[in-house]
């Protein structure tokens, strides 16, 4: 069956309807990775976004149980050049459509997906609409530019009640602003005892949970739509060490006083290059993110720019003088992407370590 992509700026592109046939709107981006399909449709980040791969076959090894980031996908669509039906692999369950269909996910196959990424680097990311072919391209464009641009999707991708991943080790609570499970993972590898919270729990609840450290996830949309986090943790600062990934790593930035921006196009793969100014060194890392810390507003802070992206210098990492917090904008738990970063659990670790050590001495 025949579909379409139409772009805000009227670029049409004809395709085949793969997955479900639901018409959905919103903004398109390109991740650049060449696997890892499968954890970038279940990243909750992606809440609100259709998302193109420049990798030109997708689908070859299929869905398996182990991969997702989140049970419940929430990207808007996904668009490819070519779509593989009939997987191989050995941990393959089901195939990419059949994951698609049942998660009510719209796809799309056999588009330029070069030709869409170069429109996106040279305008900007740009939203679009997936729709059935025949429509109308100035009705289905009058809908598109009408449609209002999102607001809440942390609200919709956040967990509603605190649950608990138990062990015996420290006690974290991880804010999940649309967590992946890659944190969780890493954390529970850990030892650690979790408590997962929603989004907007206070600073008040939080510490009654007695943590050892605090842990700001991922998510999806722009940080300055989800103001009470960013007053919460301006709180909780001050007496818990906290790392922050990603959306986290923005807003732990936003409570110090720094700003962001909305990047052109944003950064979405895992192959990016990152200086650690500490350790000197690069590490490649997965990310996904389109916005970013602003580098001139991190002076006025407290905090110290730890981190840059090579490719285009954007602020990959900031550290708080004062208090034992520190947070990256790309994805340390990986998933997909390369492990390179894993090291900044342990550095957690041992932050929550020293801090405890030195509130003993005090004592
Ligand atoms: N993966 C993330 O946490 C993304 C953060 C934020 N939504 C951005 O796009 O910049």
């Amino acid at each position: 069956m025949k579909r379409q992509l139409i772009l805000e700026d009227g670029t049409v592109f004809n395709g085949e309807a793969f997955g479900s046939l639901a018409e959905s709107i919103g903004e398109v981006v390109f991740n650049t990775g060449m696997t890892g399909y499968q954890e970038t449709l279940s990243d909750p980040s992606y809440c609100g976004q259709i998302v193109t791969m420049t990798y030109p076959l997708i689908g070859n090894y299929g869905i398996n149980r182990d991969d997702f980031e989140t049970i419940t996908p929430s990207i808007f669509g996904f668009v490819v050049k070519e779509y593989c039906e009939t997987p191989s692999n050995f941990r393959s369950d089901e195939n990419l459509d059949e994951y698609l269909k049942a998660n009510n996910i719209p796809g799309i196959s056999g588009i330029d997906t070069r030709k869409l990424t170069k429109i996106l680097r040279k305008h900007g990311t740009m939203r679009g609409i997936l729709t059935e072919a025949g429509a109308e391209d100035k009705e289905a464009l009058d809908k598109l530019k009408q449609a209002k641009s999102l607001t809440n999707q942390v609200e919709q991708v956040s967990t509603v009640k605190p649950y608990v991943s138990p062990g015996r080790g420290y006690r974290i609570v991880l804010v999940d602003f649309g967590m992946k499970h890659g944190i969780l993972r890493e954390l529970t590898k850990r030892n650690c005892h979790v408590t997962v919270v929603p989004y907007n729990y206070s600073a008040e609840n939080i510490l009654r949970l007695k943590p050892d450290g605090i842990m700001l996830t991922n998510g999806p949309g722009n940080p300055k739509n989800v103001p009470e986090a960013i007053e919460m943790i301006k709180k909780v600062i001050l007496t818990i060490p906290i790392f922050g990934i990603c959306l986290g790593h923005q807003l732990l930035s936003l409570a110090c006083g720094a700003d962001t921006d909305k990047l052109k196009f944003g950064h979405r793969g895992s192959n990016h290059p990152v200086y650690d100014y500490e350790t000197k060194r690069t590490y490649l890392t997965s990310q996904n993110h389109g916005y970013a810390v602003t580098e001139q507003s991190i002076a006025q802070t407290d905090l110290e720019l730890s981190q840059i992206a090579l490719n285009d210098k954007t602020v990959e990492g900031v550290k708080h003088s004062k208090y034992p917090s520190f947070s990256v904008q790309y994805h340390p738990e990986n998933s997909p992407g390369p492990d390179d970063t894993n090291y900044l659990f342990d550095l957690f670790m041992g932050n929550i370590a020293s801090y405890q050590a030195t509130q003993k001495e005090e004592v």
